[in-house]
C-alpha cells in the first residue's frame, strides 16, 4: 500500500518544440502531477501525446520552458541529465539501450551497482558482489545466474531487457521510468518482463511510471493510471477507479471528452 509522501512533484511544466514556427509542438502543457512514494503509475495516450516527453522532462533530457520538477525533496529542474542519474533510472524500448553489448552480464551489473559511485570496474567485482548479483539474477527465473560471464550482446532481447530492468533497480532509484520497455519483445516475453517488473516494483516499493500502448496492461498493473492527450493529463484513475475499469469504459469516457485518437 503506497503511503502519501510525495516522491515526484511537477508543477506547471510546459515544453514547446520549434516555438513560433509552423512546426510548433506543444508537447507538454502546464502539467501538474504529484507521484506518491510507492506509486506504480501506468501512462497511456495516443501517438505523439507527450508520454516520452513527460519522462524526458523528469529525467532531464531537456529543460522545461516553465515549471518545476522536484524529486524526493530535491529540486532537479535545472540539473542536467547525468546529475539526476543518482535519483532516476530508466528502461527504454530497445533492449540494446540499457546494456553494454561487449561487456559480460556481471560487468554490466557491476557498472549499474556503482552508479553515482567513484569506484570503477578497475577495482574488479568482489566475491560478495558476485554472490549478490547471482542471487538477484536467480530471482529473474531465467537461468541467467549461470551466464554471468556471457557477453550481454549474445543474449536474447527478453533476457537483455530483464537484465536492463535489474540494472535499473539494483541500486534502488527514487523513480523508475519504464518507456514502453516491453514493446519490442514478442508477446510471451513481454508478459514475462512485465511480471518481473511488477515483482521488482512491488517487492522494493519502487516509485515508477510505465508507458504502455496496451490498455489491458495499463489497467492490470500499477495502482494509478494517467491518460495523456496533447501534452495534458486528461484522466487520472486511482487504484479504486482502476479496479472497475475496462478498455471499453475508458474509450467511452474519452469519447465524451471528444478524444478519439487515444490509443494505438
Ligand atoms: N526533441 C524533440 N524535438 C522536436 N519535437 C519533439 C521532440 N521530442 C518530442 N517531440 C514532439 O513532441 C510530441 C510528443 O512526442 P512524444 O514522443 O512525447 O509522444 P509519445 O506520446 O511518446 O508518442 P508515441 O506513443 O508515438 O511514442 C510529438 O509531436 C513529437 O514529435
Amino acid at each position: 500500500m503506497a503511503n502519501q509522501e510525495a516522491m515526484l512533484t511537477m508543477t506547471n511544466v510546459s515544453k514547446t518544440f520549434y516555438p513560433g514556427s509552423p512546426n510548433q509542438v506543444n508537447a507538454l502543457q502546464d502539467v501538474n502531477l504529484t507521484v506518491n512514494k510507492g506509486d506504480f503509475i501506468t501512462l497511456v495516450g495516443g501517438n505523439g501525446a507527450g508520454k516520452s516527453t513527460l519522462l524526458n522532462a523528469i529525467s532531464g533530457n531537456f529543460l522545461p520552458d516553465t515549471g518545476d520538477i522536484v524529486v524526493n525533496g530535491n529540486n532537479v529542474t535545472y540539473l542536467k541529465e547525468d546529475k539526476r542519474a543518482p535519483y532516476i533510472s530508466r528502461v527504454f524500448q530497445d533492449p540494446k539501450m540499457g546494456t553494454a553489448p561487449r561487456m559480460t552480464v556481471q560487468e554490466n551489473l557491476s557498472l549499474a551497482y556503482r552508479r553515482g559511485d567513484k569506484r570503477t570496474l578497475r577495482f574488479g567485482t568482489s566475491t560478495i558482489e558476485k554472490a549478490f548479483f547471482k542471487e538477484e539474477l536467480k530471482k529473474l527465473g531465467l537461468g541467467l545466474e549461470n551466464r554471468m560471464e556471457a557477453e550481454i550482446g549474445l543474449l536474447s532481447g527478453g533476457q537483455r531487457q530483464s537484465i536492463a530492468l535489474l540494472m535499473a533497480t539494483l541500486k534502488k532509484p527514487d523513480i523508475l521510468l519504464l518507456d514502453e520497455h516491453t514493446a519490442a519483445l514478442d508477446p510471451k516475453t513481454a508478459k514475462l518482463v512485465l511480471e518481473l517488473t511488477d515483482q521488482q516494483v512491488t517487492e522494493n516499493n519502487l516509485t515508477s511510471i510505465m508507458i504502455t500502448h496496451n490498455l489491458q496492461d495499463a489497467i492490470q498493473y500499477g495502482n494509478r493510471m494517467l491518460v495523456l492527450h496533447h501534452g495534458q493529463i486528461v484522466k487520472d484513475y486511482d487504484a479504486e477507479a482502476k479496479k472497475a475499469l475496462t478498455p471499453e469504459a475508458i474509450f467511452a469516457e474519452l469519447q465524451a471528452l471528444s478524444i478519439q485518437d487515444i490509443l494505438i
